[in-house]
């Protein structure tokens, strides 16, 4: 694919140097093909792919169309959240930094008005803001739209989904009409092209648009589980993928705040963002999270439009989004600028249906995952010790560890294979004695009196139905007891037992063997 330098796009001097410091090599497609169409004043419509830099697409252009000696506002962008237009913000002063006396202003609700009357009082030429907020501002005339000669929608589908509609269209109204009017978003649904028709002037589509409407670096696969386990999952897909940053999007603030407060139970470093937050502690969340002291991010879909955090290694969409393009919105927080990114998506019941038409308007793939189990959870933890461990052995000069070990050995009767697992088990951080386990078995799939169990027999390996109920009937004591049917497939089986042994079946067997492999067994209420 051909590729265009920013020095290509005869941008000035002061831009091009903010662009190089941000390290920017390239213009990304978007770039190339809509700052050459949005310098030249058209009105213009562009969509990409999430995270393929549409704001600085339309934050450049308008730095090089202000006039920095004027101190009037001469562009204007809406975001559909506050947190977007902070964002947004940050970026075109990024790209301004070599700029003197250019001054840009985010407005948004939830800040001291004041404050930002202040701030307008004081001049400012790009003022980025929610449509609540300006039309605040517009209102007590504290916002002058007379010098206003650009106008930016980001996300312009988005803010109509939320209502904006009146408040952008009087917006419009209020703007010079030889004004220019661009609108931006990874999506574009029929409800836009009505905006564009109404109040944008002979505009020019810019499209970069793949077979697909999201990103190919994101792996997108889902889960099927019941809603009171989708906690359980949630908590072992973290603890085996271990993400950096990870944002969890719940359908209700309701469900943002019991998740946050049973991940932190759990001891994750986990915080909600909703609307009904005060803004200070939206603010505080954001930055907590953008910091990385907030591993993750529970969120409404308040977050699923534009926000831009580096190291967002997972997005689960811990409910199925109401609406399919919300899915592309929401999976797009990872993936970001070409890297690589994870989806998980919990499915319910009758969300499979709702996954298909997902799938069809993305034009993607969502392949189904087995749920990880307490196992896999457990080996992947052992896999990273000993990963390290490796490490340690190949880089680290052990002679005086060994010299301690040894005298030890000698003290004491143990073998170093005891020391060593003892070491393992300390560095698992777990305490390795025997958890009561309460088992929860609820509806099964099984008939009347029958609990199934899962039975995960790890990589395939070779064992039969026969095998998995011997060692269920001599682990458990209980030959004859067992009854009903097996069902096998791949590494996974199904088996049936009688309800009031199966706590004792599955306790028998956690630690079972079958031929020397490890198997693992749970209740199969979450398949
Ligand atoms: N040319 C570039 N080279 C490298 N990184 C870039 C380039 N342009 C933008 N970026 C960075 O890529 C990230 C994503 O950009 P941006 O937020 O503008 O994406 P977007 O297309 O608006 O996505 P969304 O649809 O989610 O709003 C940002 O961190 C931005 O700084
Ligand atoms: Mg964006």
């Amino acid at each position: 694919m051909e590729v265009t330098r920013f020095d290509e796009l005869g941008l000035s001097e002061p831009i091009l140097r903010a662009i190089t410091e941000m390290g920017f090599e390239e213009a990304t497609p978007i770039q190339a093909k809509a700052i050459p169409v949005v310098m030249s004043g058209k009105d213009a419509i562009g969509q990409a792919q999430t995270g393929t830099g549409k704001t600085a697409a339309f934050g450049i252009p308008i730095l090089e169309k202000v006039d920095v000696k004027s101190k009037n506002i001469q562009a204007i962008i809406l975001c559909p959240t506050r947190e977007l237009a902070i964002q947004v913000a940050e970026e075109i002063r990024n790209l301004s930094k070599f700029m003197h006396g250019i001054k840009i202003l985010p407005i948004y609700g939830g800040q001291d008005i004041v404050k930002q009357i202040r701030s307008l009082k004081a001049g400012a030429q790009i003022v980025i803001g929610t449509p609540g907020r300006v039309m605040d501002h517009m209102r007590r005339k504290t916002v002058k739209f007379d010098h206003i000669h650009t106008i930016i929608l980001d996300e312009a589908d988005e803010m109509l989904n939320m209502g904006f509609r009146e408040d952008i269209e009087t917006i419009l109204k209020q703007i010079p009409e030889e004004r220019q009017t661009v609108l931006f978003s990874a999506t574009m649904p029929k409800a836009i092209m009505d905006i564009a028709k109404t109040y944008q002037n002979d505009a020019q589509t810019v499209k970069v648009v793949k077979k697909e409407l999201t990103v190919p670096n994101i792996e997108q696969y889902y889960y099927e589980v019941k809603p009171k386990n989708k906690e359980e999952v949630l908590s072992r897909l973290l603890d085996i993928y271990d993400p950096k940053l990870s944002v969890v999007f719940c359908n209700t603030k309701r469900m943002v705040d019991e998740l946050v407060s049973a991940l932190q139970g759990r001891g994750y470093f986990a915080e909600g963002l909703h609307g009904d937050l005060k803004q200070s502690q939206r603010d505080r969340v954001m930055s907590s999270f953008r910091n990385g002291k907030t591993e993750i991010l529970v969120a409404t879909d308040v977050a699923a439009r534009g926000i831009d955090v580096d190291d967002v290694d997972i997005v689960f969409n811990y409910d199925l989004p109401q609406d399919d393009e919300y899915y592309v919105h929401r999976i797009g927080r990872t993936g970001r600028a070409g890297r690589k990114g994870r989806a998980f998506s919990f499915v319910v019941g009758k969300d499979v249906y709702k996954l298909k038409d997902i799938q069809r308007y993305c034009k993607t793939k969502i392949l189904a995952q087995p749920i990880p189990s307490l196992n896999d959870v457990k080996n992947t933890k052992v896999d990273k010790v000993l990963e390290k461990i490796s490490g340690i052995i190949e880089e680290e000069d052990l002679t005086l560890m060994i010299d301690i070990i040894e005298k030890h050995l000698n003290q004491e009767d143990y073998t170093s294979m005891d020391v060593a697992a003892a070491f393992l088990s300390l560095a698992l951080g777990e305490k390795q004695e025997e958890q009561p386990r309460e088992f929860d078995f609820g509806n099964t799939g099984a008939e009347e009196g029958m609990v199934r169990l899962f039975i995960n027999i790890g990589k395939k390996q070779n064992i039969r139905p026969g095998d998995i109920l011997g060692a269920i009937a001599g682990e458990s004591g209980m030959p004859g007891k067992l009854v009903g049917s097996i069902d096998m497939y791949d590494k996974y089986t199904f088996v049936e037992v009688p309800r009031e042994y199966a706590s004792e079946v599955l306790k028998a067997m956690e630690n079972a063997k079958i031929k020397g492999k490890n198997i693992s067994i749970e209740p199969a209420n979450q398949k």
